[in-house]
C-alpha cells in the first residue's frame, strides 16, 4: 500500500482527526491511537485498521511514554487546543529536535494563530468561519449546516491527510519533517475556492437559494416522488437539459427558456407535479441509461445495493457486517486495503506497541501497575 511502512502517532479526539488517521490506516500507515485510561469505550467510529494504547498524559512517566513513541514515528496527529501539547512539553519544538524527520499534524478548528486559536468550537463555527455557511440553505430558509461535513471532515480530517502525505513526500526530497497547522475554517474555505472564485461569472449575484446551484434552478435540485422518496436532478449543460425534459414527458416548446431565470419558480412548480406522479423505482427506470442527470436519492441502507456501486464494490463490510464506504481514490497498483476487522478496544495493543517501541516486559508491568497505561488484552479476548 501507498503508506506502507509509515508509522502514525494519533491522539484521541472527537471526529475529523480520527478520520485523518482512517485514511492514513487504510492507505498503509501503522496507525497507534493514543487513548486516555479508565475510558471503557471510545467515541471514535473511524478506527479502522488503528491500535489502540491507553496512556495517561497526567502523569509525567505517561508523557515520557508518549514522547519515546513520538520521536520513533513518522507523523504525530494532534486534536487538542492551541497550546495543549506544549504544556505537556510535547510541543513540536521539542520532538522536531528529538526527531527532525517528523511530521507534527495539528488539526484545530482556527490553526495555531489568531485571536480565536484557543477558542473552542464545533464544525459549525468553522463553516461559519469560513464564509461558506453564509451561502448554504434554500431561500427564505435560515442556514443549514450540511451534517458535521464540510469543516470536521473535508476542510479538517481530508486536508490534514493531505497536509501529511505532501509533508511525506517533501521529506522523500529533505530528510526533513515539518509542522502542519491544519485549520478547519482554513480547509472549509478552501475546499469553497470555486465559489470565491467563480463569484465574478455572476454564478452567485442572487440571493441565497436563488442561484443555479444552490437550489435556486428547477433542473438543479431534489424533487419527491409518489412514494415519498426523492430524485436528484443535475441538468445544467442545454442537451442534458433537453433529456430531463423528454423524460418527464413535457414539452420544451410548452415551457420557458432553460435560463430564463425570471421563470424558475414556475418551472419548479411544474417539475415538481410532474415528478409526484411516479415512484422514485419508476422514475430510476425512465432516466436510467440517459444523460439526463437524474439519479435515485438513495438511503444510506440503500447506496452500497445499487447495482452500479455493487459492480465497483463502493461499499464494505466488515467482520460485524457493518457497511461503510471504500475507501477513495482508488490506486491501480497500491490500492488500500483497508482493515475487516472490528475496531480496536481502548488500550487493546498497549503491550504489543510498547513492546515494538523498545520497551521491556518488566518496564510495562510497571507503568501498568502504576497506572500510567493500560493493557486491555482480556476485553480484548471476549
Ligand atoms: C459510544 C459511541 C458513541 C459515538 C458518538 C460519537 C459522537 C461524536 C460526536 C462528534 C461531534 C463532532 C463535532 C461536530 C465536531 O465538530 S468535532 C471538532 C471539534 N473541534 C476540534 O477538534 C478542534 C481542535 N480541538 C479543540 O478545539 C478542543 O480539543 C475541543 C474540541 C474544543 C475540546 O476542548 P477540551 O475538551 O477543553 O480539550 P482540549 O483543550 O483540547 O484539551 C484536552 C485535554 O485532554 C488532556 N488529554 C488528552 N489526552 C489525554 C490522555 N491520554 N490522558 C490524560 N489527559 C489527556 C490534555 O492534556 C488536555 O488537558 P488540559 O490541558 O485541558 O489539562
Amino acid at each position: 500500500m501507498a503508506l506502507a511502512g509509515v508509522r502514525v502517532i494519533e491522539l484521541a479526539g472527537l471526529a475529523p482527526a480520527p478520520f485523518c488517521g482512517m485514511i492514513l490506516a487504510d492507505f498503509g500507515a501503522k496507525v497507534i491511537r493514543v487513548d486516555r485510561t479508565k475510558v471503557a469505550v471510545s467515541v471514535d467510529t473511524q478506527a479502522r485498521g488503528k491500535q489502540s494504547v491507553s496512556l495517561n498524559l497526567k502523569s509525567p512517566e505517561g508523557v515520557a511514554v508518549l514522547k519515546t513513541l513520538c520521536i520513533q514515528s513518522d507523523v504525530v496527529l494532534e486534536p487538542f487546543r492551541k497550546g495543549v501539547m506544549e504544556k505537556l512539553g510535547l510541543g513540536p519544538e521539542e520532538l522536531l529536535r528529538e526527531n527532525p524527520r517528523l511530521i507534527y499534524a495539528r488539526l484545530t478548528g482556527y490553526g495555531q494563530s489568531g485571536s480565536y486559536a484557543r477558542a473552542a468550537g464545533h464544525d459549525i463555527n468553522y463553516l461559519a468561519m469560513s464564509g461558506l455557511l453564509s451561502m448554504l440553505g434554500r431561500s427564505s430558509e435560515k442556514l443549514y449546516a450540511p451534517l458535521n461535513l464540510l469543516a470536521d471532515f473535508a476542510g479538517g480530517g481530508l486536508t490534514c491527510a493531505l497536509g501529511i502525505v505532501l509533508a511525506l513526500l517533501e521529506r522523500s526530497r529533505s530528510g526533513q519533517g515539518q509542522i502542519i497547522d491544519a485549520s478547519m475554517v482554513e480547509g472549509a474555505a478552501y475546499l469553497g475556492s470555486f465559489v470565491w472564485k467563480s463569484r465574478s461569472t455572476g454564478l452567485w449575484n442572487r440571493p441565497r437559494g436563488q442561484n443555479l446551484l444552490d437550489s435556486g434552478a428547477p433542473f438543479y435540485d431534489t424533487y419527491r416522488t409518489a412514494d415519498g422518496k426523492y430524485m436528484a436532478v443535475g441538468a445544467i449543460e442545454p442537451q442534458f437539459y433537453d433529456q430531463l425534459i423528454h423524460g418527464l414527458g413535457l414539452k420544451a416548446a410548452d415551457l420557458p427558456n432553460q435560463m430564463s431565470i425570471s421563470d424558475w419558480p414556475e418551472l419548479k412548480r411544474t417539475f415538481t407535479q410532474v415528478f409526484a406522479k411516479k415512484t422514485q423505482a419508476e422514475w430510476s427506470d425512465i432516466f436510467d441509461g440517459t444523460d439526463a442527470c437524474v439519479t435515485p436519492v438513495l438511503p444510506l441502507d440503500e447506496a452500497g445495493l445499487h447495482p452500479h456501486n455493487l459492480q465497483r464494490r463502493s461499499f464494505l463490510s466488515n467482520a460485524q457486517g457493518e457497511v461503510s464506504p471504500k475507501p477513495a481514490p482508488v490506486l491501480s497498483r497500491t490500492p488500500a486495503q483497508p482493515s475487516m476487522s472490528r475496531d480496536p478496544f481502548i488500550g487493546e495493543h498497549t503491550h504489543s506497541v510498547l513492546e515494538e517501541y523498545g520497551f521491556e516486559p518488566a518496564k510495562i508491568e510497571q507503568l501498568v501497575s502504576a497506572g500510567v497505561v493500560e493493557c486491555n488484552k482480556a476485553k480484548a479476548r471476549l
